[in-house]
């Protein structure tokens, strides 16, 4: 199986290719598209990023291509990395309504291409903003065919959080972020267990964090931390930054803490970013029925909603469906509605 990655050249791009490679998610007789953009200086640094991939990697390496043209892109999976990203400079405006314009045009030449092909890929979109993208694709591939990892990467940092909390490694911890990839997601709170943990104990450590918290109220507490957080680090408190986000509860420091690591100089979260989309490429190339949070745009199929959310899913090499039922507390269905993007 063949994957392209769009935006090869870019941070997470490239950092991807080196996941995949180093993991041998790809065989040596696949293919491996790093596509770029005819044109732009990615075209140029996509020519030393294979001659630096080549060299690193012969011995086990698929076929490394170089592509600059949409309509060259014929993988079957293709992973959706291109686009504008918000600037790290934390005293630039935040401009998300410019960010997603510019990106909808970029999606949308892919999508155009790839839907004019005999059979069309899976796409995995982990380009910002994540539901704009799964739309675009879905919208011309049909909505089996799209599938968006912001989810994925949501509930891996909230993993992460709770292993650090329950005193456990993260492959023990079961939890879930469901909804929106930004202010709106939904972490799942009622069904966190860890193996290992006593259910009580587990409970004790989930009601000290939320605290009466409802969900309805965590976009905003999301708001507020980050405008927090981004105000120490206009005054240069990286440091003070970190440390008011680790002492956040869990839910908020999985938003909180990408947020600052964005604005970090040279680095921002592009290794757990390619990290969540290499996990899925993993599943689909291996020929696995994996269940996984992903953002799909659905016709009413998980809890009768319709348009763009992450709700969990069967992830296969055809495609997505729905996931087995999952009980949601009142607060976590309303969190979920509330998330959707029509
Ligand atoms: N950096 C992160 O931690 C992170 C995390 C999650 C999601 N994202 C999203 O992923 C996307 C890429 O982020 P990044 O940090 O890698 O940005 P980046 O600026 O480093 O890379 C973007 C790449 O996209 C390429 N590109 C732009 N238009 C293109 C086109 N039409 N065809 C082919 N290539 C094109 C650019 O040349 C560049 O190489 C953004 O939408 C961003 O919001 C980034």
């Amino acid at each position: 199986m063949d994957v392209s990655i769009v935006g090869a050249a870019g941070a997470c791009g490239r950092q991807l290719a080196v996941q995949l490679l180093e993991r041998r998610v790809l065989g040596p007789d696949a293919r491996l598209q790093l596509v770029g953009h005819r044109g732009h200086r990615s075209e140029q640094e996509l020519w030393g990023l294979h001659a630096d991939l080549s060299d690193a990697y012969a011995d086990t390496a698929p076929a490394l291509e170089l592509v600059d043209d949409p309509e060259a892109v014929d993988a079957d999976v293709v992973v959706m990395l291109a686009g504008a990203t918000l600037s790290t400079d934390p005293t630039a405006p935040a401009d998300r309504a410019d960010l997603a314009r510019t990106n909808q045009e970029v999606f949308a030449t892919y999508a155009d291409a790839l839907a004019a092909r005999r059979r069309p890929p899976l796409v995995i979109v982990q380009s910002n903003p994540v539901e704009l993208g799964v739309h675009v694709f879905a919208d011309r591939l049909g909505p089996a065919r799209c599938v968006g990892a912001g989810a994925w990467s949501d509930t891996l940092r909230f993993r992460r959080e709770l292993a650090h909390d329950l005193g456990v490694r993260r492959p023990a911890v079961r939890a879930s972020v469901l909804g929106q990839h930004g202010d709106h997601l939904v972490p799942v709170w009622s069904t966190v267990g860890a193996v290992g943990v006593e259910p009580a104990d587990v409970a004790r450590e989930v009601a000290r964090q939320r605290d009466g918290r409802d969900l309805a109220d965590l976009p905003d507490e999301i708001r507020t931390a980050k405008a927090a957080a981004l105000a120490r680090i206009a005054e240069g408190a990286l440091a003070t930054a970190f440390a008011e986000a680790r002492a956040l509860p869990a839910d908020l420091r999985a938003a909180v803490k990408p947020f600052v690591t964005h604005y970090t100089a040279g680095h921002t979260t592009e290794v757990v970013t390619a990290h969540a989309v290499a996990d899925l490429v993993d599943v689909v190339v291996g020929g696995r029925e994996v269940v996984v949070p992903a953002q799909v745009l659905l016709d009413g199929e998980v809890e009768g909603l319709r348009g763009v959310v992450g709700v969990p899913v069967v992830l296969t090499a055809a495609g997505w469906r729905p996931g087995p039922p999952v009980a949601l507390a009142g607060d976590e269905r309303a969190a979920l509605a509330e998330a959707v993007v029509v």
